[in-house]
């Protein structure tokens, strides 16, 4: 990567363009700047009228967020995508000329995206738009890390661009985008909402825990769809809005692609880099919010010692541990879980730091992890052959890795749960469950039910049961 000092964007245009003129080949520049506090989410509705992509990331807890416009490259990969979404990136950032004099994550060069469970699933219709690894390099990213906003421009330029036209349409994109006199667009209802077909579902549950009786597997995470029709076509923007304010301790994220987006606010980290620093989470045991506080503490309690829930989330726990030891040293993880509580549940929930080894990078780290337990199954293959004949359900993104990495080592991965596809007037939510020897159906179904319970309220619809 070739870092430069020039700040002006028309003189950086002009030696890309001349680089480019001499290679034969296109250029990667990515300029950032420091610019006033500005609201990420005003940032993403100003895009709307571009008709282009957008794409938001926020950890609650921490005060970060980054939104991005546009889509300056993307990277597509299919059957081996870890390694040839990995080699394409370094590729771009190895030659792209970056001029970014901030030290702070999640600025420059970033790159942010997802891709789908299962790779091996015949996509369906409904995730047509979605494809089986997709990272994006927005054309323009505005991060937000505690009180500073920074502006980063990132722009492919080819041998017959003409920098000052390239130029103007850049600074008059970062005009609009940065105008702060819109407003977020009103909030819209539920008109109607679906199961799909419960008492199949419930059956199959049964079918899983006979195949775990039966020592194929040992635990295998079923997931469902609701259906959901809206009043009106949801603005993304005050659907982040309400996923912000109502899910604190979360990653709020969405990706549209193609009009269609993908967005929800999951509990679960997967993975997050910070140099050679790195944590993991493991999230899985899942009981309701009481509603005083005596009545929390006692489920609280009750679920720290359920023996169901404990397994549930043991084995989510020895296979993290295993697979970081894999390409990491110094990993620590306490013996036993906390609960992490949440608006409308509580998890068990174990930390899990350690040190990456030089050779080693986050995508390595998420192909090893991804699906973990809390998503797939012990043992992976034989759960995932079973989800694959038996769950009549395209996962698409849901339930794998979502998230960004910029070019200083840096970046952050979620397990997309809490999670849902939103399609104009429709949408359709995913939630799952651990499915272990003693589950019963009929819990599990009503885990399932209050796990939709973060989409349905900022769709409009939270306060009443599922039918
Ligand atoms: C699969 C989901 O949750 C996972 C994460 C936390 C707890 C889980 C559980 O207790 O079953 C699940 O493994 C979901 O929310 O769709
Ligand atoms: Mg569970």
């Amino acid at each position: 990567m070739l870092e430069v000092k020039e700040t002006g964007l028309q003189s950086m245009l002009e030696k890309a363009i001349s680089e480019a003129k001499e290679n034969h080949t296109a250029r990667m520049i990515s300029m950032t700047k420091k610019v006033n506090k500005t609201n990420p989410l005003l940032f993403i509705e100003a895009g709307k009228k571009l008709s282009v992509d957008r794409t938001f990331w926020s950890s609650t807890s921490e005060n970060f967020s980054i939104a991005g416009i546009g889509c300056a490259h993307e990277i597509n990969a299919k059957s081996n995508r870890m390694e040839e979404a990995e080699e394409a990136w370094q590729k771009l950032r190895d030659e792209a000329i970056i001029h970014n004099p901030y030290k702070t994550s999640g600025t420059g060069l970033v790159t942010m995206g997802g891709m789908s469970f299962d790779p091996l699933m015949q996509k369906t219709s409904l995730w047509k738009n979605f494809s089986h690894l997709s990272l994006t390099i927005p054309e323009m990213l505005l991060t937000q890390s505690d009180d500073n906003c920074y502006l980063t421009t990132n722009v492919k330029v080819n041998a017959d661009d003409q920098a000052a036209e390239l130029a103007q349409r850049l600074n008059k994109m970062e005009r609009m985008l940065l105008n702060p006199s819109i407003n977020l667009p009103g909030e819209v209802g539920i008109e109607m909402k679906q199961e799909i077909d419960p008492e199949t579902w419930k059956q199959t549950v049964t079918y899983a825990t006979d195949y775990i009786k039966q020592n194929y597997a040992k635990k295998i995470v079923l997931a469902r769809k609701l259906f959901v029709k809206l009043s009106d076509e949801a603005a993304v923007s005050s659907v982040l809005k309400k996923l912000i304010e109502q899910q604190p301790n979360s990653y709020v994220f969405a990706f549209e692609r193609n009009g269609d987006c993908f967005l929800g606010a999951s509990p679960e980290r997967l993975v997050k880099q910070e140099n050679d620093e790195v944590l993991s989470t493991c999230l899985a045991g899942t009981a309701p919010r009481g509603k005083t506080k005596e009545e929390d503490d006692r489920i609280a309690h009750s679920l720290l010692y359920d023996e169901k829930n404990r397994s549930e989330h043991d084995f989510v726990v020895k296979m993290i541990r295993q697979s970081m030891e894999h390409y990491c040293r110094a990993v620590n993880v306490p013996d036993k879980p906390v609960i992490y509580p949440l608006k409308n549940l509580q998890h068990l929930y174990t930390p899990v730091t350690a040190v990456l080894n030089e050779r080693y990078s986050i995508f390595d780290i998420i192909e090893r992890l991804h699906p973990t337990p809390a998503l797939g199954g012990v043992p992976r293959d034989e759960s995932l052959a079973f989800i694959r004949e038996h769950e009549q359900l395209d996962r698409g993104w849901y339930g794998a890795p979502v998230g960004w990495m910029d070019s200083n080592r840096n970046g952050e991965f979620a397990v997309a749960i809490r999670s849902g596809l939103i399609q104009g007037d429709k949408a359709s939510l995913f939630a799952g469950c651990g499915i272990v020897q003693d589950s019963n159906p009929d819990e599990e179904y009503k885990e399932t039910g209050i796990k939709f319970l973060p989409m349905l309220s900022v769709l409009g619809g939270g306060n009443h049961e599922s039918h």
